[in-house]
C-alpha cells in the first residue's frame, strides 16, 4: 500500500520570505527518511509541505511538485483535507484532545469520515492503541481523558490517533523533543516497528537519534544569512553519518556548527 513520495523542485514561502528552495527528492516507501540541519534552514517547512500543511499558514504557497505515487497532491482537484488523511502528521508536542477520553482521542479521525458502527470503531481504535504500543498501558482505561497519561504516552496516543484512519505515510516533526530518554526510546522502537507498514519522515535536531532509526538521510542547509534553506545531500544513513560527499554535511554532523 506504501507508495513513493517524488519531491521535485520544490519551494516554500511565508509572504515574500523564500523559505526553503528547489528541494528535489523520493522518498521511499516503508523506510524513515530523516531530515537534518541547522536550526531555521526550513526542515519543518518542507515537512509540512508533504501534506499541505503549509498552505495552513496565512500567505504561505508552495512552487514545485509533491507525488505520492500517481498522485500529484497540489493537483487542482486534490483535496487538502484527504491528502492529510493520507499522509498523517505527528507533532513536536503531543497534542491528544485534553479532555476527550482515550478512545475518542483514537476514535477522532476515523468520526470525522461518517458514522461507523461501534464494534468495528472499537476495534479500530483496540488495533491502533496496539500498533502504537500503547494498548497494554491503557486498556483498562480507555474512558479516562487523554490529558491523563504521561507525556510519552501522549505522543503514542497521538501516533495511535494518526494511524487509525490507515494513512500511507507519517510525517513526525520532532517527536521526541519533549520527551524523557526513556519514552523517546519507546518512540524510537515503535518507529522501527511502523516502518514496516508505513513510510515515515522525521525531523529530529538529535543526530544519534537520526542515526538510530533512519535509513535514509537528508541534509539541509542554509545557502547563507536570510538565505532560503537547500538540500545539501542525501543518501543512506550510514553514508551520512560514516562517509559523506559535502563537507558541510561533515561539519554539521560531527558538531563543527549549527
Ligand atoms: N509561520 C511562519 N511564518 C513566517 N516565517 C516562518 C514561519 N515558520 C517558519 N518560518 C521561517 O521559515 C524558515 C524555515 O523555518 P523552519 O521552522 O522550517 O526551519 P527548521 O529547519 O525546521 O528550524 P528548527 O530546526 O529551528 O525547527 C525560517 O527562516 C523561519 O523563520
Amino acid at each position: 500500500m506504501a507508495q513513493q513520495i517524488e519531491v521535485s523542485d520544490l519551494t516554500a514561502y511565508y509572504g515574500s520570505h523564500k523559505a526553503v528552495e528547489g528541494i528535489t527528492m523520493t522518498i521511499e516507501p516503508r523506510t524513515v527518511t530523516a531530515l537534518i540541519g541547522p536550526s531555521g534552514c526550513g526542515k519543518s517547512t518542507f515537512l509540512r509541505t508533504l501534506n499541505r500543511m503549509h498552505e495552513v499558514v496565512p500567505g504561505a504557497r508552495v512552487e514545485g511538485k509533491v507525488r505520492l505515487g500517481d498522485e500529484d497532491i497540489y493537483a487542482p482537484d486534490a483535496d487538502p483535507v484527504s491528502v492529510r488523511r493520507t499522509i498523517g502528521m505527528v507533532f513536536q508536542r503531543p497534542n491528544p484532545f485534553p479532555t476527550m477520553s482515550i478512545f475518542d482521542n483514537v476514535a477522532a479521525g476515523l468520526r470525522l469520515n461518517g458514522r461507523i458502527p461501534r464494534s468495528e470503531l472499537e476495534g479500530i481504535v483496540e488495533e491502533s492503541l496496539k500498533g502504537a504500543n500503547l494498548w497494554h498501558e491503557v486498556k483498562d482505561r480507555l474512558h479516562k481523558p487523554g490529558a491523563s497519561l504521561s507525556g510519552g504516552q501522549q505522543q503514542r496516543l497521538c501516533i495511535a490517533r494518526a494511524i487509525a484512519v490507515r494513512p500511507q505515510v507519517l510525517l513526525m516533526d520532532e517527536p521526541c523533543s519533549a520527551l524523557d530518554p526513556i519514552s523517546t526510546l519507546a518512540i524510537e522502537d515503535l518507529i522501527g516497528e511502523l516502518k514496516r507498514e508505513y513510510t515515515i519522515v522525521i525531523v529530529t535536531h538529535n543526530m544519534q537519534q537520526a542515526a538510530r532509526v533512519s535509513d535514509k538521510t537528508a541534509f539541509f542547509n542554509l545557502a547563507g544569512p536570510g538565505r532560503p534553506g537547500r538540500l545539501i545531500e542525501m543518501d543512506d544513513t550510514r553514508k551520512i553519518f560514516t562517509n559523506p560527499s559535502v563537507k558541510a554535511t561533515e561539519d554539521y554532523i560531527t558538531g563543527r556548527f549549527g
